[in-house]
């Protein structure tokens, strides 16, 4: 494989269920073979992912004090203004170059889901930008209904019930919108060969929608290791599969791993993935008809919250392993 499929998802909308099969089909064979597909007719028009573009650039745009001010790290639940970049510790190794701004359902402390999992669960801090707050949750609402409609062409596809996964998305799922802003790297900085503005990863929940600009450089691991160029699609989103939905369907579907190539100089990029998450509680055991002689049940029943929060203490780690060498 040397590309990502492109598939056009207009006929799940269909009233028509006959329709939404060869869809299925398509859509299953991509999570199956690369994990990594992009999607039109999707229902989100390019004017509206354009003016979130340029929302983008306004919110990055604001003083740095501003910026602060919600800083990711003054939040318990991972929300707000993150900069890599500014805590670039080894200015001659330096690795992702990008600042992001995360949000995900604002719920209030006192909820009992906020009181049961902290970690996960509260405020948004939105900062002053005027209009940002009401864009930001009404493309969150959009995204999720394209998500729902993703997840139910899944479940159909692995045989399950239509909700399989859309019943843990009613209320309180964790799913996390995120704003990168890739600057162009200062004029001094050494950058070793091969540098990545977003070094090879892979996602850690279900599914994740990616809206990204006109620049380029998304890279796709495929099977054999080689990086394939998932390049951008005009009106497109791109769509992977993450580690939960991964061990969910005992490897059945692909999490694969992805980066983004260093920019040209003097260029910036703006992209912006929505993490699709279910519920902390989510109980998360190897669906049946995934597992077969073939493929015996590779993983320990676990919940979408723990996984989650065991992703983050790994990140963590990692970073701090990386700030001590
Ligand atoms: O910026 C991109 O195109 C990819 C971002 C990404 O993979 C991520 O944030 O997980
Ligand atoms: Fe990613």
């Amino acid at each position: 494989m040397t590309t990502i499929p492109v598939i056009d998802i207009s006929a799940l909308s269909s009233a028509n269920r006959d329709d939404w099969q060869p869809v299925i089909a398509q859509i299953d064979q991509a999570c199956r073979e690369i994990g990594f597909l992009a999607i039109t007719g999707h229902g989100i028009s390019q004017h509206q992912l354009d003016s979130m573009f340029a929302l983008s650039k306004r919110f990055f745009e604001q003083p740095m004090a501003a910026k602060e001010a919600m800083a990711i790290a003054n939040s318990s639940n991972h929300r707000g203004w993150g900069s890599h970049g500014a805590e670039q510790l080894d200015p001659s190794n330096p690795g992702d170059w990008k600042e992001t701004f995360d949000m995900a359902m604002d719920i209030h402390p006192q909820h009992p889901v906020a009181q049961a999992c902290p970690a996960l669960y509260g405020p948004n801090q939105y900062g002053e930008l005027s209009g940002f707050q009401q864009q930001m949750n009404q493309h969150y609402g959009l995204l999720m209904s394209v998500a729902r409609r993703m997840l139910r062409a899944m479940a159909i596809a692995l045989g399950l019930e239509d909700d399989f996964f859309t019943r843990y998305f009613t209320s309180e799922h964790i799913s996390v919108l995120r704003m990168i802003h890739y600057p162009p790297r200062p004029a001094d900085q050494v950058v070793a060969e091969g540098a990545m503005a977003a070094g090879a990863h892979t996602d850690y929940g279900c599914i994740t929608l990616l809206a990204q600009d006109d620049v380029g450089g998304l890279e796709v691991q495929s099977k054999d290791g080689s990086w394939i160029s998932a390049p951008p699609v005009a009106g497109s989103l791109v769509v992977n599969i993450g580690d939960l939905l991964q061990r969910w369907t005992n490897d059945v579907y692909r999490s694969t791993a992805h980066r983004v190539r260093n920019l040209a100089p003097g260029k910036h990029r703006y992209s912006m993935p929505f993490f699709v998450e279910p519920r902390y509680d989510t109980p998360v055991a190897t669906i049946d008809a995934c597992i077969s002689a073939d493929n015996p049940a590779r993983y320990e029943p676990t919940t979408s919250g723990e996984w989650i929060l065991s992703r983050f203490a790994a990140t963590y780690a990692y970073r701090q392993d990386d700030a001590d060498a």
